[in-house]
C-alpha cells in the first residue's frame, strides 16, 4: 500500500523520488493510516501534521495516546518508512487528513530515529500465519520532515505555508483502499477456492454409514445435505472468481479515466469496490469455516490446512473498511441514486437497473415451472426487483423521518441488507454475462452454467424473505426455484471433482492432507500425526511430576 499511495498521491517528482527506492527494497514502506481511536473513520484520525514556516518543515506528532498509529502491516519492525495520514495544519487552520512520507528507522542500523516509538501490537487471533505479519504501534514526539515529503498530487503548502487544494475531488486521498479492496475481491475467490477444493476431494474420498450387505459405504459427498451446503461455496469460488476479473477491468478502466480528469464513474468504483469487497470477504469467510465442519473432525486439525486458512483469512472482513461501514457507503450511493431518479437523471452503470424503476416496481415474476428458473432473463429480472424495491422502499422510509441524516441512522439495518441485494445483482449478472460468452473447453460452459445457476438460486432462496417481502417472487415460484436447485446438485456432483481440480493447486500450496490431489487421506492423516512434537516421547512430560503422583495417590485410596 506503501506503492499505490505514493502513485495515486505522490507529484511525478516524488514518485521519482521514492519509487524507485521502493521497487529496489533501498527502503521499506508501510500504509499508517489507522490510529488506536480511529481506523473506520479516516477523517476522525489525530495525529498532526504542522507547517513550520520558518524551517519549511511539517512537525509530524501523536498529540494523544488513541492517536498512535496502530494496526499497520509491517510498521512494527519491518518498514524505514511509512506513508502517515495526518492531520495538515497550516497557519492555524485544520485542513484535515492527507499523506506525509515519514522515515522511521535508520538506514544504518535500523534503530528508530529521534522521536519515533515503535513496536508490533502484539499476537492475533489463532496461531495462523498473520503472526508473521509485524502489525505495529507508532508514535511521534515533534519529528521534523521537509515540506516535500507531503504528498503533494491533491493538494499543495507552498513555501510561504498557503493550502491549495488541487482541481481534483478529495475523494482521491482514499484510491489506496479503493486499489487494495478490488485485489481483495480476486483473494477472497482464491481463499474460497482452496477451502472448497479441500472440502469437495475429502467429501469424495470419505465414507460413512449406507452400507448394504457389507458393500462399502456411502461417499458423504453423495449426501444431499453435504451437496447442498457445499455447491453453493463451489459456485460461489467460481462467481467471485468472474465478478473479481470484471471489477479489475473496473478499476483499470477508472484509474485511465482518472488520468484524463474525468472523474465521471469514481463514485461507481467506490461503490463496486467497497460493496463487493464487503459481500465477497463475509461470504468467504463463513464458507471457510464451513468447509471445516464439512470435513467433521479432521476438518479441526491443523493439518487440514484448514483452521489456518480461517485465521488469516477472517481479518478481511475488517481490513481495508469494516464491512458494515463499506456496506452503507453503497447505501448511501444507492439512496443518492434513487433521490434522482425523479429528476430523469438516468442511472449508470451497475446502477442502470434503478432507471427501470417503472417496470420493476410492478413487475410480476413468470416463472411458472422449476425449469424455467433456467432462464437467466428470469434470474436477472428477479435479482432486480428485489435490489431496487428494498432500496425504494428505505427511501420512502426515510423520507418520512424528521431529517434525512436521522433517517437513513434509524433506517441503517434495512440499509444495509439493500446494499446486499444491490452487489449481490451485480455478483449474479456478471456471472450470467461471463456464461454467455464463448467458453473453450468440451462441456466447461455448461458446467459454468450449472454452477452460475445454483449460485444465483442458492442465493435467491437463502434472502427468499427479501423477494417475498417486496413482492418479486410469490412464494410457489420461491419453492420452484429450492426445487431447481436440487436437481443442479445432482448435475453438478458427477463434476464436483474436476471443478475443484480445474483450480489447479499442487498439494505445497494446498497444504492440506485432506484435500491431496491423490485422495489417499488415511495414511498421510496417520504420517502426519507423528510429526506432532508431543510424539517425540512416548512417556510424555510431566508424567512423573503430576500423573503419576495422581494414579498412585488414587490406588491408594481405592485399597482402603
Ligand atoms: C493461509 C493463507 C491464507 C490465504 C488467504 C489470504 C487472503 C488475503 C491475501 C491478500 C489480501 C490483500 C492484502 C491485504 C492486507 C491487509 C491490508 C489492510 C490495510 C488497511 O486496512 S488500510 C486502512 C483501511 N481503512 C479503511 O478502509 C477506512 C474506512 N473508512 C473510509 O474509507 C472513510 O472513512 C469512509 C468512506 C467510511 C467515510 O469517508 P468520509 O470522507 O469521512 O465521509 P463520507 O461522507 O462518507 O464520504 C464523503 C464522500 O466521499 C465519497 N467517498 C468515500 N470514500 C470514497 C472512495 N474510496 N472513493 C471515492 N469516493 C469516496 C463518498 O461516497 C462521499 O461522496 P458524496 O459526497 O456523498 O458524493
Ligand atoms: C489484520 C489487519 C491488518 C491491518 N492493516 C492495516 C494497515 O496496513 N494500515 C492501516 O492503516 N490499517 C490497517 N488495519 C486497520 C483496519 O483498516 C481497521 O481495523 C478497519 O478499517 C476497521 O476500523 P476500526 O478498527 O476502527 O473498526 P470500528 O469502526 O471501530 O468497528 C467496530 C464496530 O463499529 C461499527 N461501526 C463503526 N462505524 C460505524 C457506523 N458509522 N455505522 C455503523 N456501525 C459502525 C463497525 O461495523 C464494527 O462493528 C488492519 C487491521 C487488521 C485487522
Amino acid at each position: 500500500m506503501f506503492v499505490p499511495a505514493i502513485k495515486g498521491q505522490g507529484t511525478e517528482e516524488q514518485q521519482k523520488k521514492w519509487l524507485p527506492l521502493a521497487y529496489k527494497f533501498q527502503i521499506i514502506g508501510c500504509y499508517a493510516q489507522t490510529e488506536l481511536g480511529h481506523g473506520s473513520n479516516v477523517q476522525g484520525l489525530e495525529t498532526t501534521a504542522t507547517f513550520d514556516p520558518m524551517t519549511d518543515e511539517f512537525v509530524i506528532h501523536s498529540p494523544t495516546l488513541t492517536s498512535s498509529k496502530w494496526w499497520p502491516g509491517g510498521l512494527g519492525k519491518a518498514s524505514t518508512h511509512a506513508v502517515v495520514y495526518a492531520r495538515l495544519i497550516t497557519e492555524g487552520k485544520d485542513y484535515g487528513i492527507h499523506g506525509f512520507i515519514v522515515q522511521l528507522r535508520s538506514l544504518e542500523d535500523h534503530s528508530p530515529l529521534p522521536g519515533v516509538t515503535l513496536g508490533d501490537i502484539g499476537g492475533k487471533f489463532g496461531s495462523g500465519a498473520y503472526n508473521s505479519m509485524d502489525n505495529g504501534v507508532l508514535r511521534f514526539d515533534h519529528v521534523r520532515i521537509p515540506r516535500d515529503q507531503m504528498l503533494m498530487r491533491l493538494s499543495q503548502v507552498t513555501r510561504e505555508g498557503k493550502y491549495v487544494q488541487s482541481d481534483v475531488p478529495k475523494q482521491l486521498l482514499y484510491g489506496t483502499m479503493v486499489y487494495v479492496r478490488q485485489s481483495i475481491v480476486a483473494d477472497a475467490s482464491k481463499a474460497l477456492s482452496r477451502a472448497v477444493c479441500i472440502a469437495v476431494r475429502y467429501s469424495a474420498i470419505r465414507k460413512q454409514f449406507g452400507s448394504q450387505d457389507g458393500g462399502p459405504e456411502t461417499q458423504v459427498l453423495n449426501y444431499r445435505t453435504q451437496q447442498s451446503r457445499l455447491f453453493p461455496l463451489l459456485a460461489s469460488a467460481y462467481a467471485f472468481r468472474f465478478v473479481g476479473d470484471w471489477l479489475n477491468w473496473l478499476y483499470t478502466d477508472v484509474t485511465q479515466k482518472l488520468e484524463v480528469k474525468d472523474y465521471s464513474t469514481l463514485q461507481e468504483a467506490h461503490a463496486c469496490t467497497a460493496g463487493l469487497k464487503a459481500v465477497t470477504t463475509s461470504a468467504t469467510a463463513d464458507a471457510i469455516e464451513e468447509c471445516r465442519k464439512l470435513c467433521g473432525g479432521h476438518g479441526y486439525l491443523n493439518s487440514s490446512g484448514l483452521p489456518e486458512l480461517f485465521a488469516v483469512y477472517v481479518p478481511a472482513c475488517t481490513y481495508e473498511g469494516d464491512n458494515v461501514v463499506l456496506l452503507l457507503q453503497v447505501a448511501r450511493i444507492l439512496m443518492k441514486t434513487v433521490s434522482q431518479l425523479t429528476s430523469g437523471k438516468q442511472p449508470v452503470g451497475t446502477m442502470a437497473y434503478m432507471g427501470k424503476v417503472q417496470h420493476l416496481m410492478q413487475s410480476k415474476c413468470a416463472v411458472k415451472t422449476a425449469e424455467d428458473w433456467l432462464n437467466p432473463a428470469f434470474i436477472q429480472e428477479a435479482f432486480e426487483a428485489r435490489a431496487l424495491r428494498m432500496a425504494v422502499n428505505c427511501a420512502q422510509n426515510i423520507g418520512q423521518a424528521s431529517n434525512q441524516e436521522e433517517g437513513f441512522y434509524e433506517r441503517s439495518p434495512d440499509l444495509l441488507e439493500a446494499a446486499v441485494a444491490h452487489i449481490q445483482l451485480i455478483i449474479v449478472t456478471k456471472f450470467i454475462e461471463k456464461v454467455h460468452q464463448d467458453i473453450p473447453g468440451h462441456g466447461v460452459k455448461e458446467q459454468l452454467q450449472n454452477l452460475c445457476n445454483v449460485y444465483a438460486l442458492y442465493t435467491l432462496h437463502k434472502h427468499l424473505g427479501d423477494f417475498l417481502a417486496t413482492g418479486s417472487l410469490t412464494p410457489k415460484q420461491g419453492a420452484l426455484a429450492n426445487e431447481q436447485l436440487g436437481k443442479l446438485y445432482a448435475q453438478v456432483r458427477p463434476n464436483a471433482v474436476a471443478l475443484v481440480d480445474a483450480f489447479n493447486y499442487t498439494d505445497h500450496y494446498l497444504g492440506s492432507v485432506l484435500g491431496r490431489y491423490d485422495g489417499n487421506v488415511y495414511p498421510a492423516l496417520y504420517e502426519e500425526a507423528w510429526k506432532d512434537p508431543l510424539n517425540e516421547t512416548v512417556v510424555p512430560e510431566g508424567y512423573h511430576e503430576y500423573l503419576r503422583p495422581l494414579l498412585k495417590q488414587q490406588l491408594k485410596l481405592s485399597r482402603l
